[in-house]
């Protein structure tokens, strides 16, 4: 018996005229199933890939992707499916059978069985690499950079929508480049944080880019903000690029904590905890600058334990320590002004810079000092007042015996005068109180 005629089915018939479309169509036409492995594949693969479609009958698509793009591709061909959604324009590239490379948009809707579980996809693919032109190679370079690179990049469009980012951006948004394709940034960042409207504003006006500080997901980054503009000069977009500058800003500002710790401690005495010499020294030329601009006067006390080798003999070193410890505390606590500095000068000395205060103050505050310590009353047995006594020299400069070029030479004239009244207060018995005698004319010149 003859066999008929497939022009005489008429279901045959048709069923070949939709393979011929199918197969003649400029996409490529495929099904997978849940795996994404493929289930029906139309002849055009064999133009855009180089391979048969019963070759393609059980392949993945990322089996014909270079590892890192198929790597890529298979992240966010997962968030797809778990979305279980219709996807379009997943750009992807290809390794065709000869090794050349194509780059293909792929798009599809899933498919559901008859009791709704989940089947798999299908779609086409459209073969883009034409669209690139012969920059092809390079492009695709490029835009492999782009999504590998560490720091979240984003091109948005005049509405500021995403019309594509990195995978480091779609991360800091919790989501996946195609998922956040058309989104609004400002739908992820808060528009106080980051005024989109005002920064088009700003590029609108000529403005090259914008900088900007942001906080964002308990970080903060540098975010660059850079002019898209077309053919025209038109303003298109912008491109968004945020470098993270938390560990940065944390360690600068440890490390400023830390500077401002060791000059603090560079000019403190380590015993007593005044400040040292080296502040001193620093601090009396301030002083008589201040004092020379303010038109005030500016006294110094010179501050001598008396009998100090003979406590030390007496009690021991340790013992000794503890007692200059002890005067240093006395002398914190009788100077009630904050703009009163105190110093260990060395050894058992210590100096008081007494800024806008003439001889009558600077003699008042030395006998509150010298009483201080007297009603601390600290045993000296080998001293001839039973206790520890202070002597103090106290000098005052004028305004008129400054040295308004020279802020050094009247420091070390103050020093001196005050020197002069403590070797005094020793020799006239100790435990006591001198001023500096009124400098001759001759000394303050
Ligand atoms: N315990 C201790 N002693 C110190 C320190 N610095 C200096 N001295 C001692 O201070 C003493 C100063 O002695 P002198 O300069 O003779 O003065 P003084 O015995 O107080 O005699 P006058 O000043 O004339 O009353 C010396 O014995 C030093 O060893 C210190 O940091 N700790």
């Amino acid at each position: 018996m003859p066999s008929p005629d497939p022009a005489d089915d008429p279901d045959r018939s048709e069923l070949n005229r939709l393979r011929e479309i199918v197969d003649h169509n400029s996409d490529w036409l495929w099904e997978v199933d849940a795996e994404a492995r493929y289930t029906f594949s139309s002849e055009r693969c064999r133009h855009l890939l180089g391979y048969a479609p019963e070759e393609m009958i059980g392949k993945r698509p990322f089996d014909f992707m270079p590892p890192a793009e198929a790597e890529r591709v298979a992240v966010e061909f997962q968030a797809v499916v778990a979305a279980r959604r219709p996807f379009a324009g997943l750009i992807n590239r290809n390794l065709r059978a000869d090794g050349s490379l194509v780059v293909l948009e792929t798009s599809g809707i899933p498919l559901f069985a008859a009791d709704g579980s989940f089947r798999g996809y299908r779609g086409i693919d459209r073969d883009i690499s034409p669209d690139i032109g012969p920059l092809s190679q390079r492009s695709v370079q490029l835009e492999a950079l782009y999504a590998a690179a560490p720091v979240p990049l984003a091109l948005l469009n005049r509405e500021g929508r995403f019309v594509n980012m990195n995978q480091a951006m779609a991360s800091l948004c919790a989501s996946e480049p195609v998922c956040l394709v058309g989104q609004a940034l400002n739908d992820h960042i808060d528009d106080a944080a980051l005024d989109l409207a005002a920064v088009f504003t700003r590029l609108e006006c000529g403005t090259a880019g914008v900088r900007q500080e942001l906080h964002w997901q308990q970080r903060t980054f540098q975010v660059a903000l850079e002019a898209v503009r077309d053919v025209h000069e038109e303003l298109v977009g912008l491109t968004l690029a945020l470098t993270d500058i938390t560990d940065l800003q944390r360690m600068r500002r440890e490390l400023g904590e830390a500077n401002a710790r060791l000059s603090h401690l560079a000019q403190i005495d380590h015993l007593t905890g005044l400040y040292n010499r080296r502040r001193f020294d620093e601090q009396i030329l301030t002083e008589i600058a201040r004092a020379q601009q303010s038109q005030q006067p500016l006294s110094l006390l010179m501050v001598d334990i008396d009998h100090y080798k003979g406590y030390n003999d007496c009690y021991g070193h340790r013992a000794g320590d503890h007692c200059l410890r002890r005067i240093a505390d006395i002398v914190r606590d009788t100077l009630s002004d904050p703009m009163h500095v105190a110093c260990r000068y060395g050894g058992e000395e210590f100096t008081i810079i007494l800024p806008q205060s003439d001889a009558p103050d600077s003699a008042a505050i030395a006998e509150l000092l010298r009483h201080q310590l007297a009603a601390a009353n600290i045993p000296h047995l080998v001293s001839p007042f039973g206790r520890l006594t202070l002597s103090i020299g106290a000098a005052t400069l004028l305004v008129s015996e400054s040295d308004d070029q020279d802020h050094g030479q009247s420091a070390e004239r103050l020093l001196q005068w005050a020197d002069r009244a403590l070797y005094r207060a020793k020799s006239l018995g100790r435990n006591r109180v001198e001023l500096a005698a009124r400098p001759s004319t001759s000394e303050v010149g």
